[in-house]
């Protein structure tokens, strides 16, 4: 039977439709269409709000999905989480206006406003204050002051707290996109098999995105300088190049390293570098 997997429509949608295509699934569909194709291979595919995902997944409706970590904590969904793939960052922060002070506001009743509520009670109570919940459905941060005294939200760049003149008190958790599964799905030998081939695609594809792989020549007085300044996989490839002195050199490179690599290796003696992008590393 053919795998159902769940794609997260709004924000998230992006990034996971690009894992897929990387691994060589085109997600195809118009932007109104929830229930796109997924050529090369045979996936049953729909789109849900991210929200929806986990209980979705965890009720078994599907087998796989995409959902943001702090909405599996929020709805407590019994699904296995099988890879962190780190995309869209948020933090959900606890944020009170700017002008406040935290420590007075913690000394009386608060009114709290949020998506998440029992992410927030969760927090709340082991600050051991006293609140009242108020469940947000958007423009949470618009509450504060005339209806809310606190809002707990997520944040990536901080401009829509900032916009709303509310300054961050707490951290209370850190989200991405996790790849989840659902449970009994995994004691199936096929589907099992089906997803393990996805995950391994997609971890090759992670890994290949934080490398970059380099080319380069040498002479044979420069080889050793240059190769003792790469941080390869393993070992650099070293070959002789044909009808010339000296040495061709091949590695695979963390992509963080290049830039004050670079210049390094050309003092060093290093010629003809050639920088280019890696698709998997298996
Ligand atoms: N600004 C953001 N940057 C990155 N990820 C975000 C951002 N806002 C929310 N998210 C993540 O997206 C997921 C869905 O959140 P949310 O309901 O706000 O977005 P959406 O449903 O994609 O968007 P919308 O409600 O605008 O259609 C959550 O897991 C959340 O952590
Ligand atoms: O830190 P920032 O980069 O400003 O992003 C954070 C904001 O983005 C999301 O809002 P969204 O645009 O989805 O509107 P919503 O609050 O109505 O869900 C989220 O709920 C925050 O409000």
């Amino acid at each position: 039977m053919a795998l159902k997997m769940v794609i997260p429509k709004g924000k998230l949608y992006d990034k996971v439709a690009e894992l897929l295509s990387d691994i060589g699934l085109t997600l195809v569909g118009d932007s109104r269409n929830y229930r796109p194709q997924l050529f090369g291979c045979d996936i049953e595919v729909k789109l849900l709000k991210s929200q929806n995902i986990p209980e979705m997944v965890a009720l078994g409706q599907h087998d796989i999905g995409f959902a943001g970590m702090d909405w599996i904590l929020e709805q407590e969904a019994d699904v296995e989480v099988l890879e962190d793939l780190g995309f869209n960052p948020v933090k959900l922060v606890s944020c009170i206006p700017e002008e406040w002070d935290w420590n007075e506001v913690k000394q009386r009743k608060i009114i709290v406003a949020s998506e998440y509520k029992k992410i927030s009670a969760q927090y709340l109570n082991k600050l051991g204050i006293q609140y009242q919940l108020l469940r947000a459905y958007g423009a949470t941060e618009v509450f504060p002051p005339e209806d809310a005294d606190m809002v707990i939200d997520n944040t990536s760049t901080g401009s829509t707290i900032r916009a709303n003149r509310l300054k961050i008190v707490d951290t209370v958790m850190e989200s991405s996109t996790q790849f989840i599964a659902n449970k009994s799905v995994l004691d199936d030998p096929e589907k099992r098999k089906q997803i393990d081939d996805l995950l391994l695609l997609m971890r090759g594809v992670l890994n290949g995105r934080k490398r970059v792989l380099l080319e380069m020549n040498c002479s044979e007085e420069s080889i050793d300088r240059v190769v003792a300044l790469l941080p390869a996989m393993r070992a650099p490839t070293v070959s002789r190049l044909y009808n010339a002195d000296g040495f061709a050199i091949k590695a695979a490179i963390e992509r963080k390293l290049i830039k004050d690599l670079l210049p390094k290796l050309i003092t060093a003696g290093a010629t003809d570098i050639l920088e280019t992008p890696i698709r998997k590393v298996l």
